[in-house]
């Protein structure tokens, strides 16, 4: 092992929480080591939001082009996945080639450092035979992996995760997606509208199981009117391949599921373990590095991102970033707050949700009011013709009289979810939001509906 290399802060892992520290810090005037084990900007740009979205894109733009004959004509659409794999590679990912993030961290004057990082105890960070000390801190960044169901036959077939999906050049012709969440749910729906057929296995009696109930019942709703099988409270009980197909054998009894490729979406875990948490006191099994309000995790020790467990997202990994950098730099700021966490399913009908579900509000020992009223009700809605499911649901906090949770989903619905973040966040009285003015005939007049539907 050579001699210690000094920096004034390590980062190790380098996706949008930890890319934003490295950079800021020396833009700053730190000296910033960041430690990158694969492509600078981490699991978004390259295998994660970034692309699933072009993928969304695309097979909205099928969808709504299939909707012509209802209300404006006639329009034949030939999908064709090249494109879309073919925008992946050149304009998202830039064929899975971060110079580009690489050089603007330098341009920043930040030092980046090509390897997997360790820690190897306080302030100090291996890598390969290289050990830094950093004289400020360290910054664990290094988000999370898919999590892999120990189902018998699944290790050792050539199954997918996100990443494969992601690089996919041409898609198959069929495709069992196990795990109902956000992954399963998004790239089920584009996959079938690019004539894939799919089948979704969820081990949970609905999709989105952390979302309201509705959520889940409108999200099943859509992927079967795109022609997806979506299978809720079942589970796989053996899995193979034969070097052609897929063999899925679930619970019960029944015909086993056949497919050209499965796709595994049960979840990520991040891997403290790897990351040696042991040398800094840290427990290396409790499967997320605990913060407090500034993002420290010991001493001369900051985490953020999906590794500190408030949800794998990258506006979190952005938003406590920005509070480790100030703290980092000495700058008093507000505490981490995730009462208002927002969070939007790219389906076609998108799901944005912000704060509590009725069910968390309730097993908090809150008096609650709620409220649910349907998109197509409204007169958006109506106008909006073929596409226009979709709820808003609401939950007050009744003693307070503020929202505290609220569920938009439609056409638009992550958009719509904004006017309520602020609500949440904000705590706006409820009664104050009654007399506010709601654009005619916006799909968020129906906010202003349930608002007097609480009960
Ligand atoms: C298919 C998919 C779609 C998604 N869509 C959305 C979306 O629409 N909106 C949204 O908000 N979120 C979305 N997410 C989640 C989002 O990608 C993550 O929340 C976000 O990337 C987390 O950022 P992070 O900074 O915690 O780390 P990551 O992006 O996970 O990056 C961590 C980095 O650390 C590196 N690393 C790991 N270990 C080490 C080590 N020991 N040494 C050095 N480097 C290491 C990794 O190589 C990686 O580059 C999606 C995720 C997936 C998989
Ligand atoms: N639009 C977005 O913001 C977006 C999109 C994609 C992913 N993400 C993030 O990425 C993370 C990972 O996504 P994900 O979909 O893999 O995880 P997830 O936790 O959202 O969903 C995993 C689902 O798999 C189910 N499951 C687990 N084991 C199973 C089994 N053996 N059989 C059948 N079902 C099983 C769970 O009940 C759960 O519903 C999420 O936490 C999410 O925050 C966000």
């Amino acid at each position: 092992m050579s001699a210690s290399e000094q920096a004034d802060v390590v980062v190790v892992g380098l996706g949008p929480g930890g890319e934003y520290v490295a950079g800021t810090l020396a833009e700053a005037g730190l000296d910033v080591v960041g430690v990158e084990a694969e492509l600078v900007g981490g699991e978004c740009p390259y295998w994660g939001c970034v692309p699933s979205k072009m993928m969304i894109r695309a097979g909205n733009l099928l969808a709504e082009a299939r909707r012509v004959p209802a209300l404006a004509g006639e329009a034949v659409v030939t999908p064709d996945w090249a494109k879309v794999a073919g925008r992946i590679r050149d304009e998202a990912t830039d064929d899975w080639n971060d110079q580009v993030a690489a050089d603007r961290l330098a341009a920043k004057g930040g030092r980046l450092v090509r390897g997997t990082g360790r820690l190897s105890g306080v302030r100090q960070v291996t890598v390969g035979d290289r050990r830094f000390e950093a004289r400020r801190g360290v910054v664990l960044a290094t988000g999370t992996r898919p999590r892999i169901p120990p189902v018998p036959g699944l290790e050792g077939t050539p199954y997918w995760t996100n990443r494969d999906a992601m690089a996919a050049k041409e898609l198959p012709a069929s495709m069992v997606v196990l795990g109902g969440g956000a992954i399963g749910v998004e790239l089920a729906q584009v996959f079938a509208r690019f004539t894939c057929a799919v089948t979704v296995i969820e081990g949970q009696d609905r999709l989105l199981s952390q979302e309201e109930p509705e959520a889940g019942e409108l999200a099943a709703q859509v992927l079967r009117a795109d022609g997806v099988t979506v299978l809720t409270g079942a589970r796989a009980r053996q899995i193979g391949h034969d070097g052609t197909e897929f063999t899925v054998r679930l619970e019960g009894d029944g015909e086993p599921l056949r497919a050209e490729r499965l796709l595994v979406a049960t979840g990520r875990h991040a891997d403290l373990a790897a990351l040696a948490v042991d040398t800094v006191g840290l427990d290396p099994t409790a499967g997320v590095v605990h913060t407090d309000g500034q993002m420290r995790a010991g001493d001369g020790l900051w985490a953020v991102g999906d590794i500190t467990g408030h949800g794998a997202f990258t506006h979190v990994s952005m938003y406590q970033a920005q509070i480790a950098v100030q703290d980092i730099l000495g700058q008093p700021g507000p505490d981490a707050d995730y009462r208002a966490l927002p969070r939007v399913t790219f389906t076609d009908r998108e799901i944005g949700a912000v704060g509590l579900t009725e069910r968390q509000a309730r097993e908090k020992g809150l008096r609650v009011r709620t409220s649910v009223l349907t998109t197509a009700s409204s007169t958006r809605g109506w106008i909006h013709g073929p596409g226009n499911e979709g709820f808003i649901k609401l939950v007050e906090d009744a003693d307070r009289g503020v929202l505290i949770g609220a569920t938009s989903a439609g056409p638009a619905g992550g958009e719509v979810l904004y006017g309520l973040n602020v609500a949440v966040h904000a705590e706006v009285p409820v009664h104050r939001l009654r007399h506010m003015i709601y654009t005619y005939p916006t799909f968020h007049r129906t906010v202003e509906a349930a608002l007097g539907a609480l009960r």
